[in-house]
């Protein structure tokens, strides 16, 4: 089975790092190889996804990814910034389907900056369509306006585009998953103003049809957002599109404690898939030693789940991250009174001592 490990910019290096150590323990034949991407690519090799890493991650049974991009790259051209990276490995490897689960862990209940009643025994899975939309619609660009309030100043657009099937790829992961779970899917939208988000809808509709056994809803993606707050558990399986997507889960992960919490899988249709946190490179905490390295931990776990069918060897390592959890151990996002801090390396230490 081999795996890429890229671990990119940040605390990307950080965390990858203990996922990986916690892989090795695992006794399991696994041959990785690490490339870099994002900023530190863009400095070796003047690309933040330079051939070599793209080739490696296509040849791999799955990739491991930490988070690219730094503020100091902000300034470059746009293909060149870190971010294009990931962007450009999504596409690639025609990875459209993101799966996010947003499980909040008993012992972090109070971890949350929502009152506990709200999101004990949370677990929810937000599905986000991940090669389309608005991050990868034509045309896009700056230009002199022509038209509309200011014509002559400059403006920049973007374009916010569905194909139906690429809606319907997705509708049928989100419902497949729902069949699984509680047979239940939140079609999340925004179809009262945008085209894009009426043809979602109206596929959701139609490809909901072949599943009678799953009960299909609609919401808006403004009260989506509200209601991820205001009553996160009536959720179970939420779908929606890239941008809504990255936004939603963002929130949701504040619901398990910390975005440090949550893992990510995502997948192409021969099930190869690449894994990593739902966070970015963190360069505020960089380099300090205190991010939290569960979310790639449990990403390695999803990874051994859904592309190298090693059910028992995720199902281990999410019971040794829950017993550290079950010690008091915390890294600084996640802590609170009556429990231990550690940093990443000493957290990573203990996942690898629980299994
Ligand atoms: N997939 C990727 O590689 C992603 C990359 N980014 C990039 O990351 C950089 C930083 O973006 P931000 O908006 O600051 O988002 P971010 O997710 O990196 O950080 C947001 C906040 O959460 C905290 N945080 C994130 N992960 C944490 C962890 N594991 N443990 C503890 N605290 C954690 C950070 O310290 C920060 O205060 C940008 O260059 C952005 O483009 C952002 C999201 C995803
Ligand atoms: C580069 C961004 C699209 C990455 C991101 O924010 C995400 O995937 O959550
Ligand atoms: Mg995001």
């Amino acid at each position: 089975m081999k795996i890429a490990i890229l671990p990119g910019d940040g605390i990307g290096t950080e965390i990858v790092a203990e996922a990986v150590k916690v892989l090795k323990v695992l006794d399991l034949p696994l041959e990785m190889e690490t490339a870099l991407v994002g900023g530190c690519a863009f400095e070796a090799h003047g690309h933040p996804l330079p051939e070599s890493t793209l080739k490696l991650a296509m040849a791999s049974d799955a990739v491991l990814f930490g988070a690219v991009g730094d503020w100091k790259y902000d300034k470059l051209d746009r293909p060149l910034r870190p971010e294009q990276a990931i962007l450009g490995l999504r596409k690639n490897m025609g990875l459209f389907a993101n799966f996010r689960p947003a499980i909040c862990y008993e012992q972090l209940v109070n971890a949350s900056s929502l009152k506990p009643e709200l999101i004990a025994g949370l677990d929810i899975l937000i599905i986000r369509e991940l090669t389309g939309d608005i991050y990868f619609g034509q045309p896009r660009g700056r230009r002199i306006a022509t038209d509309g309030h200011f014509p002559g100043a400059e403006e920049a657009f973007d374009t916010m585009r569905y194909s139906r099937p690429e809606i319907e790829r997705i509708a049928h992961v989100a419902f497949q998953a729902a069949q699984k779970r509680s047979k239940r899917v939140t079609s999340v939208d925004k179809n009262n103003v945008l085209e894009t988000s009426q043809l979602w809808k109206d596929v959701m509709v139609e490809i909901g049809k072949q599943y009678p056994d799953v009960e299909l809803d609609h919401m808006l993606v403004d009260n989506a957002a509200m209601q991820l707050v205001k009553a996160p558990k009536k959720f179970d399986v939420l779908v929606t599109g890239n941008m809504f997507g990255d936004i939603l889960s963002d929130e949701a992960s504040m619901l398990t404690g910390s975005i440090g919490m949550l893992p990510s899988a995502s997948l192409n249709s021969r099930g190869q898939g690449l894994y990593e946190p739902s966070h970015g490179s963190a360069p505020d905490i960089a380099g300090k030693g205190i991010a939290n390295p569960l979310a790639t931990i449990l990403s390695a776990a999803m990874m051994l789940r859904f592309s190298l069918n090693q059910e028992a060897a995720a199902l281990r390592i999410e019971a040794a991250v829950k017993k550290v959890l079950e010690q008091g151990l915390r890294t600084a996002d996640i802590y609170s009174e009556g429990t231990q801090k550690v940093s990443t390396l000493e957290m990573g230490n203990a996942v690898v001592r629980a299994l």
